[in-house]
Parts: structure tokens; C-alpha cells; sequence
């Protein structure tokens, strides 16, 4: 098999490559045609065998509720369905594989219809991604030859799923931690899987995370890398005598500190016979010195220490401000401390005192304002109690929390048949949140006076679209009573073709993570505040016009038997 990177350094299969080359093949390689559920492969066999297999059929990918306890979504995940689609071609071993799995009697002539598909005659409409979104709007619209569209099923599910629900998560971390917070995602090694991990990276930028330590990602992506150091590296050094290379050029490059450490020594000895701090520390961990020294001897661009490995305030904080002085007599200026244990709140206020101290008693502007990062199990819960208390925290790093998705495994998205042969397919269900919404739609957002969206609307393909200054009557789907008329005064189309074999049609271009990430602020920017609250949140609307409304419960009581009672 002949196998070279992409221009993401991606391996891709240069033999799946049937439609125009100018769509990557999937980041990750396992993503192939038969990376879905066993019942796909043998309802297009049952499909083919009843010669319904190029019946066109149109299917919605949606959710039925949004996670986290929030009323919002941000959908994430399209990139990738359409790399996969535009790649989408079965290899000879996959079919051998396939002709292996079924069961024997399965004809020749289906492996040889497999070998021959592709994704040429699917379409797929698609909000963009990074879009706030909504239950039961559909994200994708994916229409096409039915067994092809149903391979799709769990593949699209999959590469949804967990990408919204994190690209979620984190924009929810930004809400609560406010704009101006540095937000950096450490989940690498608490992630699910090297797949979970990268995925976790790329969709929490998206939603507005600005870093990850994750390197991978940041060379796949072009995330911006940061990092600190842990607390190993503190714990492996015995003490100062350890540093054999003690020199230091300034950072100008005009003079060369010979003794660093002995330049340290004399800050730490200033800084213990200063009255104003007098009773807060004594003698300092030296082998956390010994560490600190020796970071900054190799970053004095970039230092920052982890002063939690000894005792915060009585070693970490003065050994800290001590290499940041001398840093600061040779021109360096030291970017900061992360605190990963204890109570942050009282300890980022504590650290914030010691900073603007040494700056006003040994006169180093700006001193005050050093960074403070803050770590160790992080989540939603924990940053707003930090904000309730006050705390003085610049930065925070957040691992587990974030990228397991901990307060919700998933995002129940789904792929539901909505019409086979221009015929509008309902699916009912005792639970009415589970019954389907039929036909091929359009859907769209409707702006209110304030510039907030209103609600969103959908609509059977040829009604004609609602309209900027015009009254519209928006019906809950399913609940007679609710209604409301709406005179938007703007009037934005939801979905548009990203994926099409139609050289007619105009497909729109995949954005870059960047903008997708810009997308998602400027989408969570204009909701409504009392949408965006963690507590009670009001549901954002979502309905659907009076025609499709009439439409969906004339087929319902279509296609529910009439119950006899004797
Ligand atoms: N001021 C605060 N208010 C609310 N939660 C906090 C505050 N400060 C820290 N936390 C959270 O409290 C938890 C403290 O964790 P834990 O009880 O394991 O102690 P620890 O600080 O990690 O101590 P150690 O490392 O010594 O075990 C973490 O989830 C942390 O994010
Ligand atoms: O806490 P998280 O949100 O998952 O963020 C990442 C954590 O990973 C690192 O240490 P690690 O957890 O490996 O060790 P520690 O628990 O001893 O800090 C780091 O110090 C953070 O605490
Ligand atoms: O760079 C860090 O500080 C870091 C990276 C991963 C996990 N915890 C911390
Ligand atoms: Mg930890």
C-alpha cells in the first residue's frame, strides 16, 4: 500500500483518492469506510438485494438536547465528515474483509457494487462549523443514494459527536472564566485515547481555548504550544552546588553575568530582611531554588516556575521572586508561577501581595502584574467559585475536566431518515423529543431588533424562505399551543452546500480552525445573556413554519395505527 503525509503530515491513502484531490483524506487514518456499525454494511446489502440501494433518500444529523445542563451547542466536526466523504472509496482487502464478515450467503454482484461506490452522488448541506446550534435543527443534511448515505451513519455520528460536545465544554470554561483569562487545555494524558487527546486540542481552541500543551496538535493544527514545567523537575534537583554553569548574558547581550546563582542568593537575603514581609517566610526549599535557577538559566526569556512542590508562600513565592530580581537585573523579565495545589483563590491573592511588595520596595515596574497560572482539576464548578471568591489567577491550565468531557459522556446526536424518493419519512416514538422531524428542509435564524437571534426556524425545501420585515407565524414542532409571530429583522439561511458531485452546484469552502474558532465567539457574542447562564437558562426556540407544522401531523396520524379498545 503506498502511503505519504498530506500537507498536515496526515497519512492518507493515495488509492481512496477518486474524487478531486483537493480535499485531505481524514486526519486520522483509522477513519475509513469501515470504521461503522455492522448493521450498515448488512442493511445495504438487504437494500441492494431489493433493488433499492440508488433509491434517493435524504437523512438529518441533529441532537435532541443540549449537554451540560446549558442550552447551547457549538457544532463541530464537519471538516472531517467532508475529508472522509470526499475520499470515501472501499479498498480490495476492506471488501475481502467484508466478503469474509457476511455471511456466506451474500451474492458476488454486492462486493462488486461496494468496490464501485464512492461519494459522487451525496450531497450535504451543513451549518458551519463553529456555529451555535440548537436541538433538532439539523446540522447536516446528507442526501443520496440510500445505502451509501446509511454507511455514513456512524462515521458522521462519530466525528460529530465528540467534537461538538468538547468544542461545548470549552467555550463553556471561557464563558465562565471571562474573556480576558489566558486558557491553556493540559488534557493530553487524561484524554480518551492518542484520538480523544488530539481531538480534545483542536476542538477546545475552536471553542476558545488559546493553547494546548499538546505538540502533535499544535504541528497538525498550528495551535499555539505552551507549557510549564511539573513538579519532577523541582524534585530532581538536591541543591544550588548542583549548578555548574552559572553564567548568564544580560539580555541586551552588553555584559555576562558570571555567578547568577550567587546573584539569586543575594535577592533571596534582600527579600528576608525586608520588615514588610518579615514573619511570612524563612529559610526557602534549596533544592526548589536549585530548580528554579536552573529554568531560568535555560529559558530567561520564558520563566516561569511551579511553586506548589514545597510550601507556596513560605518557599515557592520568595524562591520565585528571587531568580525573577536577578533575571530582572540582566534585563529579562520573568513571566510567572502556577500554583497546582491548595486554595487558589487565597493563594493567587497571596502571590499578587508578594509581587506588588517587591515591586513598590525595590521599585521594578510592573512586578506587580507577574503572571499567575493556576491548575489541578479545574472545571466549570470550580472556576466560578474562584470568581464568587476573588482571585488574582492570569492564566489557568485545565486537564481532566475538560477533555474527558466529565459532566456529560456525550452528545446524543443522531442520523434519522427524513425522505426516500421525494416521499417525507417520519420516525414516531412514545417519547415525543424522540419522534423525527420529516422531509427535506431548509432551516434559518431569525434576528430580533436587539440583534439577537431570535429563534430558528425550519421550513419544507420549497416554501419560500422567511423574510427580513414580514410576519411569520413559528410553531413549536410538536406542542399546539405554543406559537408565536416573529417579524425578524434579519434572516439568516442555516445550512449550505459543503459537499456536492453537481459541477453546477457551488460548494462552499471549507474554513480554516482559526476561523472556525472566530466564528464560535462571535456566535456565543451575540446570544442572549439569559441563554448563555449556567443556572436556569431560558430554551432558546425552536420551531418550524405553519405548513411543515400541518404537514408533520398529518403524516403522524398517517402512520400511527389507530388503537381498538374492546
Ligand atoms: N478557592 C477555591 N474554591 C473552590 N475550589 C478550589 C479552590 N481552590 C482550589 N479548588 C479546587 O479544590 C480541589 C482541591 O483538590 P484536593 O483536595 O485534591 O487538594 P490539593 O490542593 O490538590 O492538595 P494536594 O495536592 O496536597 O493533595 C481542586 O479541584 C481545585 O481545583
Ligand atoms: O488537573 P488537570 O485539570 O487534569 O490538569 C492537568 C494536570 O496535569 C498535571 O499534573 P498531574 O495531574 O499529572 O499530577 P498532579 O495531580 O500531581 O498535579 C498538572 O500539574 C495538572 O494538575
Ligand atoms: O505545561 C504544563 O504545565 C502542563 C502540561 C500538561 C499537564 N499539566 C501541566
Ligand atoms: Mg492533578
Amino acid at each position: 500500500m503506498d502511503v505519504k503525509p498530506d500537507v498536515n503530515g496526515v497519512v492518507n491513502d493515495e488509492n481512496r483518492n477518486h474524487q478531486p484531490a483537493t480535499i485531505a483524506g481524514p486526519t486520522n487514518p483509522m477513519v475509513t469506510p469501515l470504521l461503522t456499525d455492522l448493521y450498515q454494511f448488512t442493511m445495504a446489502y438487504a437494500y441492494w438485494k431489493a433493488g433499492k440501494n440508488n433509491e434517493r433518500a435524504v437523512f438529518d444529523l441533529y441532537f435532541r438536547k443540549n449537554p451540560f445542563g446549558g442550552e447551547y451547542t457549538v457544532f463541530a466536526g464537519l471538516e472531517e465528515c467532508i475529508r472522509f466523504i470526499a475520499n470515501f472509496k472501499f479498498l480490495k482487502e476492506e471488501i475481502t474483509f467484508l466478503r469474509e464478515t457476511l455471511p456466506p450467503t451474500c451474492e458476488d454482484g454486492f462486493f462488486d457494487y461496494l468496490q464501485g461506490i464512492d461519494c459522487s452522488d451525496v450531497e450535504v448541506y451543513a451549518i458551519p462549523e463553529g456555529s451555535v446550534v440548537f436541538p433538532k435543527v439539523p446540522l447536516m443534511r446528507v442526501e443520496g443514494p440510500v445505502a451509501v448515505v446509511q454507511l455514513l451513519e456512524t462515521p458522521f455520528v462519530n466525528l460529530i459527536n465528540y467534537a461538538s460536545l468538547v468544542t461545548t465544554n470549552a467555550a463553556r470554561h471561557r464563558f465562565v472564566a471571562g474573556k480576558s483569562k489566558l486558557l491553556l487545555e493540559f488534557g493530553l494524558r487524561r484524554a480518551q485515547g492518542p484520538d480523544g487527546g488530539i481531538s480534545a486540542s483542536r476542538y477546545c481552541y475552536m471553542g476558545g481555548f488559546d493553547a494546548t500543551s499538546n505538540c502533535a496538535a499544535g504541528k497538525i493544527f498550528g495551535i499555539p504550544i505552551r507549557g510549564t514545567h511539573s513538579h519532577a523537575f523541582v524534585s530532581s534537583f538536591m541543591g544550588p552546588d548542583e549548578i555548574i554553569e552559572k553564567s548568564l548574558i544580560s539580555h541586551d547581550g552588553s555584559q555576562t553575568c558570571e555567578d547568577f546563582t550567587s546573584v539569586v542568593q543575594t535577592w533571596l537575603s534582600k527579600l528576608k530582611r525586608l520588615g514588610i514581609l518579615k514573619g511570612i517566610f524563612g529559610e526557602t526549599n534549596q533544592s526548589e531554588l536549585a530548580a528554579f535557577i536552573s529554568y531560568a538559566l535555560a529559558f530567561p526569556d520564558n520563566f516561569l516556575a511551579l511553586v506548589d512542590t514545597y510550601d507556596v508562600m513560605r518557599s515557592g513565592i520568595p524562591n520565585f521572586c528571587a531568580v525573577a530580581l536577578a533575571l530582572n537585573d540582566l534585563g529579562y523579565k520573568a513571566r510567572g508561577i502556577r500554583l497546582d495545589s491548595g486554595d487558589l483563590a487565597y493563594l493567587s491573592c497571596e502571590t499578587r501581595k508578594f509581587f506588588q511588595t517587591i515591586e513598590n520596595e525595590f521599585g521594578v515596574p510592573g512586578f506587580g502584574k507577574t503572571g499567575i497560572t493556576a491548575s489541578n482539576d479545574l472545571n466549570e464548578e470550580t472556576l466560578d467559585a474562584l470568581n464568587k471568591q476573588g482571585h488574582e489567577v492570569d492564566a489557568f491550565g485545565i486537564g481532566t475536566y475538560l477533555v474527558t468531557c466529565y459532566a456529560q459522556a456525550a452528545l446524543g446526536c443522531v442520523f434519522k431518515l427524513v425522505e426516500i424518493n421525494n416521499q417525507p419519512r417520519i420516525k414516531l416514538s412514545e417519547d415525543v423529543v424522540k419522534v423525527s422531524i420529516p422531509c427535506k428542509k431548509r432551516s434559518f435564524r431569525l434576528y430580533g431588533k436587539e440583534g439577537y437571534p431570535l429563534l430558528d426556524i425550519m421550513s419544507g425545501e420549497d416554501e419560500p424562505p422567511p423574510k427580513a420585515g414580514e410576519r411569520i407565524l413559528c410553531r413549536h414542532p410538536f406542542q399546539e399551543s405554543k406559537r408565536a409571530f416573529v417579524v425578524p429583522q434579519r434572516v439568516e439561511e442555516l445550512m449550505k452546500c459543503y459537499w456536492t458531485g453537481n459541477p453546477d452546484k457551488e460548494r462552499a469552502e471549507l474554513p480554516t480552525l482559526k476561523e472556525n474558532r472566530e466564528r464560535c465567539a462571535q456566535h456565543l457574542d451575540q446570544m442572549r445573556p439569559d441563554h448563555m447562564r449556567k443556572l436556569n437558562p431560558t430554551p432558546y426556540k425552536v420551531s418550524v413554519t405553519a405548513k411543515l407544522y400541518d404537514f408533520i401531523h398529518f403524516l403522524w396520524l398517517n402512520e400511527a395505527p389507530v388503537g381498538e379498545l374492546q
